[in-house]
């Protein structure tokens, strides 16, 4: 059967056997649209149906989360752990506490985090989980009870050898200290190793925190590089205030640029004199309120509610919110304002349409997968100081984090072009990663 038809049938297939994960689905897409020339290169991974394992998961639990809220009412949720693939490491991703999260959520994000994991070049597999646990005015008290239930069943799954998850949308410094706690007590073990993201006085790694928003940013200085620009000057707008969109802002003004707009599910801020990124810290990390809350201080910038943060004219997008938040209407906005470069601080944030439309104007466009990288590689690297009872310091760590993302960005960049689509980053990164993973399959033998 020839290539295309071979690789339409796998997508059918993957559709069939996972009704209704339309992200799944979409995030498979891609990365089957890129990789053709790869498996072109070496029949072995046709041969031995690396691309059909790739897109079975390993394992995958789903289980209820029992818990009392504060009026002792009995409340439950339904969590999730899909153990993707352990072909370069033991699984390891981030835990998403988000209404919205079902297995189709998990699924997607599972399986970008195998080639972004094998983009670091650590030795990590992929995974993903979380719950449709909402932690939106919920208490502290509140949020260690569901933590709790939540890690009573988890701990079964999980271990410093196994599978290690972390953060991602509503699971910050605050439910990792529950979901240790829990663990700890549970197993009776002091295994730092288990879960990364971890506060500092815990076996927590400087620069975790700060992580995947500097990163991202060092890997758009890297695109804008070879552009021969830079951030100097540049005006840029992200999109949510959480944790990537925080740490991108903050390095953008270390490097120059300007963030004039940011958002969150409610609307989005503009702040022409460039966006104040400690009042944010203090309203999203103490406060935990609303951006709307932001004008209140500085009454010179202005909340436009219910609209979209792309309108805004910039030289740079990081979109870092959410997936499928930035979509064709947003990408036609932003290239007729201008911008010259995308760089996803979120996981698939940009839908498909959007992407080629990036592509076709000549915007530099850097995928999640390798842009938002530094996150997990991070994690890697307190997994790393954990293994040897060590604490790095912060300037180390940032270093050790600028080299691996410029170590991506520069895979990135040589794959596309050895594969004949120069600057193509979403190509480059997921051949780079894909052969990384199926390589390692291939010499492992058929499990
Ligand atoms: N935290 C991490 O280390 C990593 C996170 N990511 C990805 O980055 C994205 C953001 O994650 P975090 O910052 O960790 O989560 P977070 O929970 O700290 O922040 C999420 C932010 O997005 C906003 N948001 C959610 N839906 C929105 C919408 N429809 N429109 C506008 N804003 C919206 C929220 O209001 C919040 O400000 C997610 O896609 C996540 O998977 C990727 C790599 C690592
Ligand atoms: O640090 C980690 O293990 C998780 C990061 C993550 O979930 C992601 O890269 O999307």
């Amino acid at each position: 059967m020839a290539l295309h038809d071979r690789l339409e049938q796998v997508y059918a297939n993957v559709v069939d056997r996972n009704p209704g994960e339309t992200e799944f689905h979409q995030a498979v897409r891609e990365v089957l649209e890129s990789i053709g020339p790869a498996i072109d290169e070496n029949p072995d991974y046709a041969n031995q149906k690396i691309i059909e394992r790739i897109c079975e998961p390993e394992r995958q639990v789903i289980f209820r989360v029992p818990w009392e809220d504060d009026n002792g009412e009995v409340q439950i949720n339904r969590g999730f752990r899909v153990e993707f693939n352990s072909a370069l490491g033991p699984y390891k991703g981030g835990l998403r506490f988000h209404p919205s999260v079902y297995q189709g959520t998990v699924k997607f994000l599972g399986f970008e985090q195998i080639f972004k994991n094998a983009l670091t070049g650590l030795p990590i597999g992929g995974g993903k989980g979380g719950a449709d646990f909402d932690p939106k005015g919920r208490s502290d008290s509140e949020v260690m009870r569901f933590c709790q239930s939540f890690m009573t069943e988890l701990h079964r799954h999980i271990g410093e050898y196994v599978d290690v998850p972390a953060g991602d949308i509503g699971v910050g410094s605050r439910e990792i200290g529950y979901l240790f706690g829990q663990y700890k007590r549970i197993t009776n073990r002091y295994e730092s190793g288990v879960l990364t993201g971890k506060h500092l006085s815990f076996g927590g790694a400087r620069v975790r925190t700060e992580a995947t928003g500097y990163g991202c940013v060092f890997f758009v200085q890297e695109m804008l590089t070879a552009k021969g620009r830079s951030f100097d000057g540049t005006q840029v707008v992200v999109s949510g205030s959480g944790n990537v969109a925080i740490y991108a802002m903050e390095k953008v003004h270390q490097l120059g640029g300007t963030v004039v707009a940011c958002s969150d599910s409610s609307g989005y801020v503009y702040d022409e004199q460039g966006i104040d990124v400690q009042l944010v810290k203090q309203l999203k990390e103490v406060e935990r309120t609303r951006i709307s809350d932001y004008v209140e201080t500085r009454p010179s910038a202005k909340f436009v509610p219910q609209r979209s943060v792309w309108e805004v004219p910039c030289h740079v997008a990081l979109p870092s919110a959410t997936q499928n938040e930035l979509t064709s209407v947003d990408a036609a906005n932003l290239i007729a304002n201008g911008c010259i470069a995308v760089g996803e601080g979120a996981n698939m944030p940009t839908t498909p349409d959007a992407v080629r439309m990036f592509h076709e104007a000549g915007v530099a466009f850097g995928p999640g997968k390798a842009a938002n990288a530094a996150g997990v590689a991070t994690s890697a690297l307190e997994m790393q100081q954990n293994a040897s009872r060590d604490s790095w310091s912060f300037d180390f760590t940032e270093r050790r984090l600028q080299e691996i993302m410029k170590d991506i960005h520069a895979r990135c960049h040589a794959t596309a072009e050895q594969y004949g689509m120069p600057g193509n980053y979403v190509a480059g990164a997921n051949i780079s990663g894909f052969t990384n993973v199926a390589d390692a399959m291939l010499r492992l033998g058929l499990i």
